[in-house]
């Protein structure tokens, strides 16, 4: 029998995405599609390229509504996932796209979001060491944000053999879609459109914690993150460019051993053949993270390169490859592993 799914935040760009994925997965079936604003719409206003929903109309987002279904996405804004996941039994999955659960430290969490800390959920990001046992049959998970995704699979690898010193210095490009829906200033078509723009710089954006958290307990020491985010004139993607300082000693060859060893078997996870870069265009709609890795030994730093899509592997599909797992499913079923080109 299939299972039965609500997604709260149905109108968003998280939510819609999740919907898209889940129209594809064969154990599911689409129940009740919530949000705020838009409640009493119908559908097919909202998230016109999902045609097979058009004609369901957006409920509130209320414990009654929510109620009955084997899993809830929560795809709302930051600081609204905990009072809504309360409401819902312990037997029910909940997975939380927006970042209420992601963070261990309290402090930390009320440093860079500005709100009590809710609590810490089994993380979203299979690939990383140890998550992906931890994901087996959880019923709660926190989907990890879309850059710490990019960066943390591009840089675990080096850490985890011990080739890479604690200080990662990262510039990442983003799709717009990765500020969500609601129109923002910096955001409208004229000023996005032939310009890319830093933001968040000086280590204040919220992911920083998220991406240290992360790679940390990989490199067995705390690892000291410098993020930039930049905003790039696109709707999806994200290309980082991560580099550390090699530990001494290290060569090219061994530091591609460490990534093929760390990839190998990885369904979304790809290194490149040598020489190959990744570029977003690559991702687009699929749940692939395409890696590149190389070592600049003129300044003796490990530079590595992953592009995802902000909103599949960067949410939308990672929610969904780690739903398959909590719940004993094949991790591959119902995600896209081909882009779309050109
Ligand atoms: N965009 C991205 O790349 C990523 C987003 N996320 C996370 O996913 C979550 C959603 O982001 P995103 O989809 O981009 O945001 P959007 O702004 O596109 O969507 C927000 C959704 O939340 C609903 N909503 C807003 N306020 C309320 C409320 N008070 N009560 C009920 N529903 C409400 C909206 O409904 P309505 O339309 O009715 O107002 C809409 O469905 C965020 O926590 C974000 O951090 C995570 C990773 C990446
Ligand atoms: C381009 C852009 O604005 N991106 C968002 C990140 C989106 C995301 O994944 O993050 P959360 O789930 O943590 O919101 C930002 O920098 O705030």
């Amino acid at each position: 029998m299939a299972l039965r799914v609500a997604v709260a935040g149905a109108s968003g760009y998280a939510g819609g995405e999740v919907l898209r994925l889940l129209l594809g997965h064969p154990e599911i079936e689409i129940g009740a599609l919530t949000g705020g604003s838009n409640a009493g719409a119908r559908f097919g206003t909202l998230q016109p390229h999902l045609l097979p929903l058009a004609d369901r109309v957006l409920e509130p987002t209320t414990p009654e509504v929510l109620a009955g279904h084997d899993i809830v996405f929560l795809g709302l804004p930051h600081g609204q996932s905990a009072a809504v996941a309360e409401a819902l039994g312990e037997d029910v999955l909940v997975v939380d796209c927006g970042a209420d659960f992601r963070l261990k430290d309290a402090a930390t969490w009320e440093k860079f979001y500005g709100s009590p800390h809710a609590g810490t959920w089994p993380y979203g990001l299979p690939e990383l060491p140890g998550h992906r046992a931890a994901l087996k049959g959880t019923k709660r998970i926190a989907v990890p944000g879309c850059y710490p995704t990019a960066v943390s699979l591009a840089l675990f690898p080096a850490y985890a053999a011990k080739l890479a010193e604690p200080e990662a210095v990262i510039v990442a490009a983003s799709g717009t879609s990765g500020a969500g829906k609601a129109v923002k200033a910096h955001l409208l078509g004229s000023e996005v459109m032939g310009s890319m723009s830093p933001y968040g710089v000086g280590g204040g954006h919220r992911h920083t914690p998220e991406m240290a958290q992360n790679l940390g307990p990989v490199a067995g020491e705390p690892v000291t993150v410098s993020f930039t985010p930049t905003l790039a004139p696109m709707p999806r993607g994200i290309l980082a460019t991560c580099s550390a300082k090699a530990k001494p000693g290290v060569t090219a060859e061994a530091l591609r051993a460490a990534y093929q060893e760390a990839l190998a078997g990885e369904p979304f996870v790809h290194l490149l053949p040598e020489g190959q870069w990744p570029q977003t265009s690559s991702v687009y709609g699929s749940n692939a993270a395409l890696i590149q890795v190389a070592l600049d030994e003129h300044a003796g730093r490990i530079i590595a390169i992953s592009a995802i899509d902000n909103l599949v592997k960067g949410t939308a599909g990672g929610a969904v490859q780690s739903m398959n797992i909590a719940l004993g499913l094949p991790e591959e079923l119902g995600l896209p592993m081909n882009g779309v080109a050109p």
